[in-house]
C-alpha cells in the first residue's frame, strides 16, 4: 500500500518557493490501479515522482507497505527503486542499444544474476509484452506502442510491486493506447502489481482504473471509485472534466434546455439496469412521453453504464417518477 500523509511540495525558483503540491493524504491499495486526472500543471507528475523520490517531499510523510521512504538512506532509496518500475510519455529508451539489451540494462545494474540467467528473464519479458521476435532491433525500427511495450518490459525487469506510468499513452494513437492499456490490465491481474497511472484523459481512467483522483492547482479535489467518480461527479473540475469529455458546452446546453417543456431528468443505469427496456415500459404504463436530449452508454472496465438526459411531458408525471426512482437507476432532477 502506499500512504501519503499530509505530503507536500514546493519548487524552489529563483529564491521564490512555487507550490506544486497542496498537503496531502491519500491510500493507493496493493494490486490496484489507481488513475490521477487533471490538466497540465495540477501536480500530477509532481505527486507521482513524490512516491519513487524522483522528488523530495517539502514535508509529511510518505509509506510504501509500512516502510516510511521519506527516511532513507541511499541504500534504502537503491532498493525502494527496485520495488518500482516506471514508465514515460516519450519511452526513454537508449537509442543505441537493441530492445534486448535495454530491457537487460536494470539487471545488469543491479549486478546480482549471471549473463545467462540475464538472458533468459529478458526474453521472458519480452514474451510477457509480445515482442519476442524484436530483441535485437533497436528502438528506431520499433512503432510507438512497441517501444512502450520495450518501456514495461524493462520496467518489470527487477520485479517490481509498484509501477508508475507518467502519461504513457499521451504518444501513442487510440487504437495503440487500447492495447497497451489492456497490457497494464493483464500485468496489473497476473503479477499483482499495484499501477499508478497520471493522464489528462477520462478515458484512459474509465478503461483501466479502479480508483482515481481528480487533480486541480496542486490539490485532490475529489477521489474514490471510477463509477462513483465520473458518474456522480461532485467538484466543479470534475463536473467540467465529464462534461468536455462528452464534448458538451454547459452554457449551450442550458439554452437547449430553456426551449424543451417538462420536467428534466437525468438517469444513471450501471451493470444490467443499462440493458433493461424501462423506458418504454414506464412511458406505455403512464402516458408520459419522453424525449431523449443527451445520453452515452460506455462502459467504466467491464461495467456497463448509461446516462440519459431526459425531457419528461404529458401523463401521470408523479407516477413515472415513482417508477424511475423505485426502479435499478438513479435519478436526478435537473428542472
Ligand atoms: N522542476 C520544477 N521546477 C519548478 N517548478 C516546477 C517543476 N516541476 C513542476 N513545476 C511546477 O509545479 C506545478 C505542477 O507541475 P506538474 O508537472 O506536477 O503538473 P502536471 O499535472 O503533471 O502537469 P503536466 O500534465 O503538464 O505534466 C506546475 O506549476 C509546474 O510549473
Amino acid at each position: 500500500m502506499i500512504q501519503f500523509d499530509n505530503v507536500h511540495k514546493a519548487y524552489r525558483v529563483d529564491g521564490r518557493e512555487i507550490p506544486a503540491l497542496h498537503p496531502t493524504s491519500l491510500q493507493i491499495g496493493a494490486g490496484e490501479i489507481f488513475g490521477l486526472i487533471g490538466h497540465s500543471g495540477a501536480g500530477k507528475s509532481t505527486l507521482l515522482r513524490l512516491i519513487n523520490r524522483l522528488e523530495e517531499p517539502s514535508g509529511g510523510r510518505i509509506l510504501i507497505d509500512g516502510d516510511d521512504a521519506t527516511a532513507l538512506d541511499a541504500a534504502g532509496l537503491r532498493r525502494l527503486r527496485q520495488r518500482i518500475g516506471m514508465i514515460f510519455q516519450h519511452f526513454n529508451l537508449l537509442a543505441s542499444k537493441t530492445v534486448a539489451d535495454n530491457v537487460a540494462l536494470p539487471l545488469k545494474l543491479a549486478g546480482e544474476l549471471p549473463r545467462a540467467a540475464i538472458d533468459a528473464r529478458v526474453s521472458e519479458l519480452l514474451a510477457r509484452v509480445g515482442l519476442g521476435e524484436h530483441a535485437h532491433k533497436y528502438p528506431a525500427q520499433l512503432s510507438g506502442g512497441q517501444k512502450q511495450r520495450v518501456g514495461i518490459a524493462r520496467a518489470l525487469a527487477l520485479e517490481p510491486k509498484i509501477l508508475l506510468c507518467d502519461e504513457a499513452t499521451s504518444a501513442l494513437d487510440p487504437q495503440t493506447t487500447a492495447q497497451v492499456l489492456q497490457l497494464l490490465a493483464e500485468i496489473n491481474r497476473e503479477l499483482k502489481l499495484t499501477i499508478v497511472l497520471i493522464t489528462h484523459e477520462m478515458d484512459v481512467i474509465r478503461r483501466v482504473c479502479d480508483r482515481v483522483a481528480v487533480m486541480d492547482g496542486g490539490t485532490v479535489v475529489e477521489q474514490g471509485a471510477v463509477a462513483d467518480v465520473f458518474l456522480h461527479p461532485q467538484h466543479p473540475t470534475t463536473q467540467r472534466f465529464v462534461l468536455e469529455d462528452e464534448h458538451v458546452d454547459a452554457d449551450a446546453r442550458q439554452d437547449d434546455f430553456a426551449h424543451v417543456p417538462g420536467r428534466i431528468l437525468r438517469l444513471t443505469f450501471r451493470g444490467e439496469a443499462t440493458y433493461a427496456p424501462l423506458l418504454g415500459q414506464v412511458a406505455r404504463d403512464t402516458g408520459v412521453d419522453y424525449s431523449i436530449l443527451a445520453g452515452r452508454i460506455d462502459r467504466i472496465r467491464d461495467t456497463p453504464y448509461g446516462q440519459l438526459t431526459l425531457a419528461l411531458t404529458g401523463g401521470d408525471l408523479d407516477a413515472a417518477l415513482a417508477r424511475l426512482n423505485a426502479a435499478d437507476v438513479h435519478v436526478e432532477m435537473l428542472r
